[in-house]
This record gives C-alpha cells, sequence and structure tokens, in this order.
C-alpha cells in the first residue's frame, strides 16, 4: 500500500519531469527552425530563384567588413557642421552600399531583405497600388499600442478607413485649427519670455526638445478632442506609458518568446493602461454621439479632428462605415504618428537655425513683415505666405526627417525594373540615405542648402517626390499639412521673439530610436529680441 502510493507519487514527478522536458524540447525545436534553418532554407531558396544579378551574400551582417566598419562608427559624435549622421544610425547600410551598391540583399533575422536605393525603384513600391507590397506585419505589443489604424490596415479596409480620416485634414479644415495649435506654442513660449525676462541680459539656456515633446502632446490633445482635451491628454500620457513598455519589451534582447502573455508586472500595466486608453476614449466619443443627438439640426459633432471623422463617418445613408472599435484606434493612431514626429521636426529645425544665425535673420525678417510683431495673433493665411521658412522645414525634413526607414513586404513573386523579388522578400527604403544621394540631390547634398527648395518642393530635384519625409503615394503621411502647419506656426512665434543659438554643452549626436532625435536632447541659448 505504502510502496503502492510512493509509485504513485514517483509516477507524478515522472509526469511533471516529463511535460517540462517536452516544454524544453519544444523550445528548443523551435529556436533551431527559426534560428538555423529558416535562414538557411531562405539562403537556398535565395540563391537559387535568385535576385538574379544582384551582388548577394548570406548572413551579411556577420560579414567582417561590416563589423569593422560598425565599431569605427559606434558612439562617435559629429562635428555640428556635419549632417552625415548615416555612419553612426545606420551603419549596416552605409557598409553594404559602399561594398554593394544602391540594390542589394541582407538578412533581417530568418527573413531575406532588399534594400533599395534607386529612386525608380523606390518609386514603383510606393505608388503600387494593388497590395503587390504590403506594410509589414505588426507585432502584438505595436498591434495593442496602436490598434488597427491606418497605419497597420491593408487592402478594402484600408481604403475605408481612409474615407473616413482623410476629411478631416483638408486644408480648409486644417486652418480652422491654426488658433489652437498657435494657443498652445504660445502658452510654452510665454513661459520661456517669462523665464528669460527675470535672467541678467535677457538670456536663458531651455532643452527645447523636451518642450516640443509637451508642446505637439498638448497641440494633438486639443487639435483631436477639443472641448474634451484634458481626457485626451489622460489618454495621450497612458499611451506614452504604454509606448515606452512597448519598445522596452521589443528592443529587449533576452526577450523569451511568448512573454507578452505572461502577468508580469509590466505586462500587468500594459493591459491597466490600454483599458484606461480605450475607456477613456469610449467616453469622449459617447459624450459627441448624444451631443450631435441633440444638436442635429445644427449638424454638430465637433470641428476638431474627432468630430470631422465622426461626422465622416457618419455616412450618406445613416449607415457608419467604421465600427466606433475602429475609432478609438483611429485616435490612439493620430497620437502615436503625430506626437514625436513633428516634436523632432521643431527641434532639428531650431538645431539649424541655431547652427545658421543667417538663415534665422532672413526668416525673422520674413515672418516680422508677413505675420506682424509679438503681438500680432498668427493666422493661416499669414502663415500661407511664408516662402523661407517652408524652405528650412523642407530642408530640416530632407537632412533630419523623422522617419529614417520604411519597410514592406512582396505579397507574391514581383519584377521591380528587371530585379526578380521573390514573394515573402522585405523591402526596405532608406529614406535618409536618398535624401543624401547626390545623383538626385546634386553635389551639395550632404549640406544645408534651403535654397534648393526656392521653386517649391517638387522642383528641388528631377524627381518630383524626391523628398520621401512623408513617404509617397497612397500611404503617404495623412498628418502632413497638420504637421508643416504647426511647425510654421511654433517657428514664426519663436522667431517674432528671440534670437538663438545652439547651447555650448550641445552634443551632435543623432539617434534612431523609431524616430530620429538628438541623443541627449537640444540646449537653446534664447535671447530675447524685446526685454
Ligand atoms: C514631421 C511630422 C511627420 C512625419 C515626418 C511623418 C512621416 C510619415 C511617414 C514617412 C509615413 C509613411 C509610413 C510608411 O508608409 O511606412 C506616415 C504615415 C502616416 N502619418 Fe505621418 N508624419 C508626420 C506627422 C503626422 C501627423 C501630425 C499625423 C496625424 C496627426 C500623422 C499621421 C499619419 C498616418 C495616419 C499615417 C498612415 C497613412 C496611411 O497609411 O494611410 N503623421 N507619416
Amino acid at each position: 500500500m505504502v510502496l503502492g502510493m510512493g509509485g504513485g507519487g514517483g509516477g507524478g514527478v515522472g509526469l511533471v519531469a516529463a511535460a517540462l522536458a517536452a516544454v524544453a524540447a519544444t523550445w528548443l525545436w523551435a529556436a533551431l527552425v527559426r534560428l538555423v534553418w529558416r535562414p538557411y532554407a531562405a539562403a537556398r531558396a535565395f540563391a537559387r530563384q535568385g535576385i538574379r544579378g544582384l551582388p548577394y551574400r548570406p548572413f551579411d551582417s556577420h560579414g567582417k567588413e561590416v563589423k569593422a566598419m560598425l565599431a569605427a562608427a559606434s558612439g562617435e559624435t559629429l562635428d555640428r557642421g556635419s549632417h552625415d549622421f548615416i555612419p553612426r544610425v545606420m551603419p549596416h547600410y552605409r557598409a553594404w552600399m559602399s561594398l554593394y551598391g544602391k540594390v542589394f540583399m541582407s538578412w533581417s533575422g530568418s527573413t531575406p531583405s532588399l534594400c533599395v536605393g534607386k529612386f525608380e525603384m523606390v518609386k514603383r513600391i510606393l505608388s503600387d497600388r494593388t497590395g503587390l507590397y504590403a506594410k509589414v506585419e505588426p507585432g502584438p505589443v505595436i498591434l495593442a499600442l496602436l490598434g488597427k489604424g491606418l497605419v497597420l490596415t491593408e487592402g478594402e479596409d484600408w481604403v475605408r478607413h481612409r474615407r473616413v480620416v482623410h476629411p478631416a485634414f483638408a486644408m480648409d479644415k486644417l486652418k480652422m485649427l491654426t488658433g489652437a495649435m498657435a494657443a498652445c506654442a504660445k502658452e510654452v513660449i510665454r513661459a520661456w519670455e517669462v523665464r528669460a525676462a527675470a535672467a541678467a541680459g535677457g538670456e536663458v539656456t531651455v532643452e527645447v526638445g523636451q518642450q516640443f515633446a509637451e508642446l505637439t502632446a498638448d497641440v494633438i490633445s486639443h487639435t483631436a478632442f477639443g472641448s474634451s482635451y484634458r481626457q485626451g491628454k489622460e489618454v495621450f500620457l497612458a499611451q506614452r506609458e504604454l509606448q515606452i513598455i512597448a519598445f522596452t519589451s521589443i528592443y529587449n534582447p533576452s526577450r523569451v518568446p511568448g512573454m507578452q502573455y505572461a502577468p508580469t508586472k509590466s505586462n500587468v500595466r500594459r493591459w491597466q493602461l490600454e483599458r484606461k486608453v480605450r475607456d477613456t476614449l469610449m467616453a469622449i466619443i459617447d459624450e459627441r454621439l448624444a451631443a450631435a443627438k441633440e444638436t442635429a439640426a445644427t449638424g454638430g459633432y465637433g470641428s476638431d479632428l474627432l468630430g470631422l471623422m465622426l461626422e465622416a463617418n457618419a455616412g450618406e445613408d445613416g449607415k457608419r462605415v467604421m465600427t466606433m472599435d475602429e475609432i478609438i484606434d483611429e485616435c490612439k493612431t493620430f497620437f502615436f504618428a503625430g506626437y514625436e514626429t513633428t516634436s523632432h521636426l521643431l527641434t532639428w529645425a531650431m538645431f539649424l537655425l541655431g547652427t545658421h544665425p543667417e538663415w534665422q535673420q532672413r526668416l525673422r525678417e520674413e515672418v516680422l513683415r508677413e505675420c506682424g510683431g509679438a503681438e500680432a495673433p498668427i493666422s493661416a493665411d499669414a502663415l500661407s505666405k511664408l516662402k523661407l521658412v517652408t524652405m528650412v522645414i523642407y530642408e530640416t525634413l530632407r537632412l533630419y526627417g523623422a522617419v529614417t526607414l520604411t519597410a514592406r513586404r512582396a505579397t507574391a513573386d514581383a519584377d521591380l525594373c528587371g530585379v526578380k523579388v521573390p514573394k515573402g522578400t522585405m523591402v526596405l527604403i532608406p529614406f535618409a540615405i536618398l535624401h543624401r544621394d547626390e545623383e538626385v540631390w546634386g553635389a551639395d547634398a550632404g549640406e544645408f542648402n534651403p535654397l534648393r527648395f526656392r521653386d517649391g518642393v517638387g522642383r528641388a530635384t528631377a524627381h518630383p517626390n524626391a523628398l520621401l519625409s512623408f513617404s509617397m503615394g497612397p500611404r503617404s503621411c495623412i498628418g502632413q499639412d497638420f504637421a508643416m502647419l504647426e511647425a510654421k506656426a511654433t517657428l514664426a512665434l519663436i522667431l517674432q521673439r528671440f534670437a538663438f543659438e545652439v547651447a555650448p554643452e550641445y552634443v551632435h549626436a543623432p539617434a534612431d530610436f523609431l524616430t530620429l532625435q538628438p541623443l541627449q536632447g537640444l540646449p537653446v541659448v534664447l535671447k530675447l529680441l524685446d526685454p
């Protein structure tokens, strides 16, 4: 009996051990398939089917030449006059391009990748309307952060979403948001004025990177949610914390597959925040729908981005085009896509103007002429006359565009200007490298020269779409006019009030953490023009 019981206990332990061994064997098998077999099989398949005629070496990222170049470039900071951050930010690409030319293959984990630096090919990929080059499937963490908003949808869903979101970003509607944008910027700048006025010589040093992050968050919260701004800001703060959790997990080198589902401390926090974002957005939307019912005669969902989206969503026959969950996903997308990008644009514009005083003075003269002095209100019409400011913003986007690279996946075998691209290939388009191509931009491609845009953005080079900071084609940035308007209004308000230079302690070290930013922020010395 006793023996029998002991035998039963031993059987239980044995079973547990067997189960653990089975789990370990499954994990080991999965790791072998992922890390060894798939790259090997993919390399063989590519060698056979070829992206024929292209320089090709499997497992390039471990090549000796690339390793040497990586070692040489890592940690380097740049001279302030140099805008060539490629060796620092994209050392693989620089190395590969110098070895293999503008089009080459590489490997990203087990996925074969084609890196495309030839403008004609880029144009073909980005203008595709057939779904041949689709967005890359996001991981579960990014999906939870962004939802199935415009950035991540495909096919019919994308067409439906774009139809609803597009009217909110029409220029005549955006013009009505200029007042809200300028009011947010004025509040931030007013605080600088107070500090400068109290300081000796009317001078104050401000870390503008951080300040612009707060400003663009405020602008999105106000312009998207109008009177529900406070709840909108809560959503924004929760989204920002979610973003940090998401990227900490994605960039964690010892990440264990499947861990995102375990109830760890950070996952529990993530779930709480996701619930908070959803519940708060749902409450704002419910309020709007109720208010719209009451004011049906005046047709009022509100003139902010959410209101315009709800109006377009109502459809002519009263049938909703998008579900409320999809509207929530679009709201999350606004925060994600429109906050850091615009904040970095402002930061880099201040860097370039702070290191080019002659351009700063030319812009100030233009602003004072077209918009008036510090007391004059900023209007969308006056902003549309700021030609030099626009040229400097384009040049900032060319040299320091927030998005340095985009990717697509070939959904079927394709012929890309004579190159065979097998189905499944990841196609990488390094915007930052294309923006420095001397064949496209001329011998001064590496220099700050806003005059190249004097005849407009489409005439700066032989290719009308050579500036790719907002991408091009059907999936190009829906918020580009919004970002340009916000940048112009903010720069005009600063130029009206301050002369500035980059502080001596600034270290020029552009870094790409999803978006291109100065690694240690941007301290700027602001001097009141009229102390
Ligand atoms: C300087 C500021 C900005 C830059 C540099 C920028 C850049 C980009 C780029 C490169 C894309 C294409 C990505 C790809 O196809 O892989 C994109 C798409 C998008 N952007 Fe922006 N963006 C900016 C501001 C904004 C703002 C302010 C908003 C909204 C408030 C916004 C919303 C979007 C959306 C929704 C998409 C997806 C469009 C679609 O696929 O239909 N962006 N952006």
